[in-house]
């Protein structure tokens, strides 16, 4: 049974909220991004990786240009500790990038992360204890003073072996549990250990503040960061960062909101992996702030790529719905969405603009390595004309006359319906020729001849049940005088209603394609097309197409 009185929000917002960051209504620049994937990912991992794939990870964080990565927590095993030497051992860590590694206020700890990062050429050490409520009465048993003692011993072990370690080295503080820690407490800590380490404008410390478990609505996370970033101490010596997870899965709220309200810098992860939940999405943020035309500094143009990489890395699964990287994040079945996209599309050729502004598709596909063709207009049952006609078009090149898209969606729609199962264009253009084009049963015209006086004359020649016949009528024109031979010879009654043409290939062997809707004496519509090097014996087959496809009705 759930039972919502077992619950009750374990947060402790600041009392005086400004809410200066509510009046800005877009991000301006790329915060300092930091990459906590090899450590905070790593470390939720079923099975963490091995040396070789924290390599490969890391290359290609390095390739989509993050510049702070936290590499580890060197302590917690041989693995972590050994990638770590082999970055810096093998002088794989490039000049404008720095590491970062992860450390608990513990004495041996502490001692044990900088033998492991001795002889860096930049590193940030990130100590940190927890300050919550929770943890202070359940996990330490400590009072608010007690806590305020690890944090501080902490930084002064940091800061002396750091002197005495070669190396360049940075350092963050983080009062994990900030979320479940009373706000004031937090900011007291902070100071403390600023207090300590001293930071300076021209060598700045991280402060940085996480949502180590997300507990409120986002506003409320970033009402503590204004009221934080503007009681820091040494705030221009500060660098004020957020880390949130996602246990209410609004982590990318959360650390928009925050970097509205103050923060600078935001560690994440990509496809938002990480403890419980995850971290904030990295992919997510950037892609934001891309698709508002700000430029992330981030690239991840490469999706595809690294979307395997992951995969296979992590031996984690990028959901179909992953933000801007899913298989199905560009898709659209539904047929109004098809429609509009269609036209969007189309807009946006005729008009050659730069500008991005399909409906329904917030990113250009090309744009992160993925094709209009196969992923944006897919077919079910769900789709419509629009979407229909254009797969047609765009992979095959018919431009379906719009009452003709009309009858020939419907057909579409049906097939998947029954089949219950998706169409791929290839089986959309199946189901188009096998409906519509250069059909020639019961009816065949083998030859047809024209004599032009005041009215064109046609004399065909045409197979009808197996039977040959030579026909001769006039009409307005070729097809018409056709349409007339044919009308005789059959002994029935319809009229020629629509009828369109174009090529479908460029270059002197360029085919066209026909299309001819009839009306039959009893009101119902039948469909035709043809396709042929010459005009007008492609817009004959259509006709043909058409009749048969109306005398198969009366069978
Ligand atoms: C929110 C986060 O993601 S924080 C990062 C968490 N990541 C990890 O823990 C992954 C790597 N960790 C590890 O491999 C191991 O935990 C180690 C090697 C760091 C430490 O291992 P151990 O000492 O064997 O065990 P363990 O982590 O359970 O230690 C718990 C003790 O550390 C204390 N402790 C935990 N965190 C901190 C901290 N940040 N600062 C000071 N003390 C801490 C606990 O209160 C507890 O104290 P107690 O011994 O008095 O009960
Ligand atoms: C170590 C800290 C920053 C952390 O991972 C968290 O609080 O979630
Ligand atoms: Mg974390």
């Amino acid at each position: 049974m759930m039972d919502a009185n077992k619950y009750k929000p374990g947060y402790f917002p600041p009392q005086e909220n400004e809410y200066r960051w509510v009046k800005k209504d877009h991000i301006e620049h790329a915060p300092m991004w930091c990459s906590v994937d090899l450590r905070d990912g790593n470390q939720a991992l079923v099975v963490p990786m091995d040396l070789e794939e924290k390599l490969e990870f890391y290359q290609m964080l390095l390739e989509i240009g993050f510049k702070e990565i936290e590499v580890g927590f060197p302590a917690a095993s041989e693995t972590e500790y050994e990638f770590l030497r082999t970055l810096i051992d093998h002088d794989l860590i490039p000049d404008d990038v720095t590491i970062q590694v992860l450390t608990q206020c513990r004495d041996h700890i502490i001692r044990k992360t900088f033998e492991a990062v001795k002889g860096a050429p930049r590193a940030v050490i990130h100590f940190y204890n927890s300050t919550s409520l929770a943890q202070r009465e359940q996990v330490f048993k400590k009072s608010k003073e007690e806590i305020k003692q690890i944090a501080i011993e902490g930084a002064r072990l940091v800061k002396k072996l750091s002197q005495e370690y070669e190396g360049n080295f940075l350092f963050e503080y983080s009062p994990e549990s900030f979320t479940g820690t009373e706000t004031d407490y937090a900011l007291e800590v902070c100071n403390a250990v600023l207090d300590v380490m001293q930071p300076t404008p021209d060598r700045p410390m991280i402060i940085n503040l996480p949502v180590t478990v997300e507990m409120s609505l986002p506003h409320v996370y970033a009402n503590q960061i204004e009221y934080c970033s503007d009681r820091l101490k040494y705030r221009d010596a500060v660098i004020l960062s957020t880390h949130p997870h996602n246990d209410r899965g609004t982590g990318v709220a959360d650390t928009e909101l925050a970097l509205l309200a103050g923060a600078q810098r935001v560690e994440c992860c990509l496809f938002g992996n990480g403890e419980r939940t995850g971290n904030v999405d990295a992919i997510t943020l950037a892609m934001n702030m891309y698709t508002h035309g700000v430029d992330p500094k981030l690239d991840f143009s490469n999706m595809p790529s690294i979307v395997e990489r992951y995969e296979r890395l992590t031996r984690m699964h990028v959901s179909p719905r992953q933000p801007y990287a899913g298989q199905l994040v560009f898709a659209a079945f539904s047929g109004s969405h098809q429609d509009a996209i269609a036209k969007g599309m189309k807009w946006r050729e005729d008009k050659e603009l730069l500008e991005w502004s399909v409906p329904y598709i917030p990113l250009d596909p090309h744009d992160v390595s993925r094709t209009y063709d196969s992923d944006v207009i897919r077919i079910n049952s769900q789709s419509g004309k629009g979407g229909i006609g254009y797969i047609l078009e765009t992979s095959y090149g018919y431009t379906l006359p719009p009452k003709m898209r009309e009858h020939f969606g419907y057909t579409v729609k049906s097939v998947s319906d029954h089949a219950h199962k998706e169409l791929s264009p290839e089986e959309v253009l199946e189901i188009f020729e096998k409906t519509y084009v250069n059909k020639d049963h019961p009816v065949y015209v083998r030859e047809a001849h024209f004599k032009q006086g005041r009215m064109t004359e046609a004399t065909v020649t045409a197979l009808i049940g197996g039977r040959k016949i030579e026909l001769v009528a006039v009409g307005n024109g070729r097809l018409d005088a056709v349409c007339n031979a044919l009308k005789e010879g059959l002994g029935v009654s319809f009229t020629l209603q629509s009828y369109n043409e174009h090529s479908l290939d460029q270059g002197s062997h360029s085919r066209a394609a026909g299309y001819v809707g009839i009306a039959w004496e009893d009101g119902h519509y039948t469909w035709g097309a043809g396709t042929d090097t010459d005009i007008i014996r492609a817009s004959i087959k259509a006709l043909v197409s058409a009749i048969n496809n109306g005398l198969k009705e009366e069978e």
